[in-house]
């Protein structure tokens, strides 16, 4: 099965390096992993340079993968609406991307069972122009899992979904990376939702890694403090799971 190493990435615009010396040892197969840290950290470059979008220093070692660097997939934050196609016919546009023209039954099939799994059949016919914000995120996300990815890159899948439909999608991606062995990254503000779904999490600050581990190890109160300049606590919620409680800004 897939894994992946970063190895000292780092990236540009122009002359100003926003990025540099990201290095994890290994993104085990069927892991999911946030990627947290303030606004401008670098987390969406992490993404382009690991889908090889842009170039830098350092080296993103993809082993075992079956399509090589076609194995990563990376859906972005914003995405554009295509006028002119449906929703199904906009996965079908994503599922044959790299492929040949010639549509297979269980292409067809594997595109149904995405839209039922993310509640969207009902969508399926309607032109992408005529989407909701969160429609539109959740067409994203089917377009990104009909590719059957190896590794999933996405950033911030969750932010114009409501409250269920954020768990839904969370839960729903970290059981298929764990049954299938994807390689998943989440770039989240909401660090409940890392704590919730992600066992690791790397944390981006002014560009640089400022720590990775154990998701339970990395989000603490001091972490929390220094990174994101709040006063917060972990504590369990009513079904045992560990939460932040913000308690204001420093
Ligand atoms: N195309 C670009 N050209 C020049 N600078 C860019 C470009 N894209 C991003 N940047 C800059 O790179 C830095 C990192 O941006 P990036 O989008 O990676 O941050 P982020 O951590 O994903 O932020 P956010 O949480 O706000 O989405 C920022 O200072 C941003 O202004």
């Amino acid at each position: 099965m897939v894994s992946l190493k970063l190895r000292g990435l780092g990236a540009s615009y122009g002359r100003t390096t926003v990025l540099s010396k990201v290095a994890v040892e290994l993104l085990a197969p069927g892991t999911t992993t946030a990627i947290i840290g303030p606004n401008a950290a670098g987390k969406s470059t992490l993404f382009k340079r690991i889908a090889g979008l842009i170039s830098g220093p350092g080296t993103v070692v993809l082993s075992d993968a079956t399509r090589g660097e076609r194995s990563i997939c990376y859906m972005p934050q914003d995405t554009g609406a295509n006028a002119v196609l449906t929703v199904y016919e906009s996965l079908l546009l994503s599922a044959k991307q790299g492929g040949g023209w010639r549509v297979k039954d269980e292409e067809l099939f594997e595109i149904d069972s995405i839209l039922k799994a993310l509640r969207i059949e009902n969508l399926a016919f309607r032109g992408l122009d005529a989407l909701s914000g969160g429609q539109r995120q959740l067409v994203s996300l089917g377009q990104a899992l009909v590719r059957r990815p190896e590794v999933l890159l996405m950033d911030e899948p969750t932010s114009a979904l409501d409250l269920h439909r954020q768990i839904d999608v969370l839960e729903f991606v970290a059981d298929l990376a764990s049954r299938s062995g994807m390689i998943v990254l989440i770039a989240l503000h909401d660090l409940n939702h890392a704590l919730r779904y992600c066992a690791n999490t790397i944390v981006i600050a002014n560009g640089e890694m400022a720590s990775s581990g154990p998701t339970t190890e990395v989000i603490t109160p001091s972490m929390l403090r220094d990174i994101y300049h709040i006063d917060a606590r972990i504590e369990a919620c009513s079904r045992g799971r560990p939460m932040v409680i913000v308690d204001g800004a420093l």
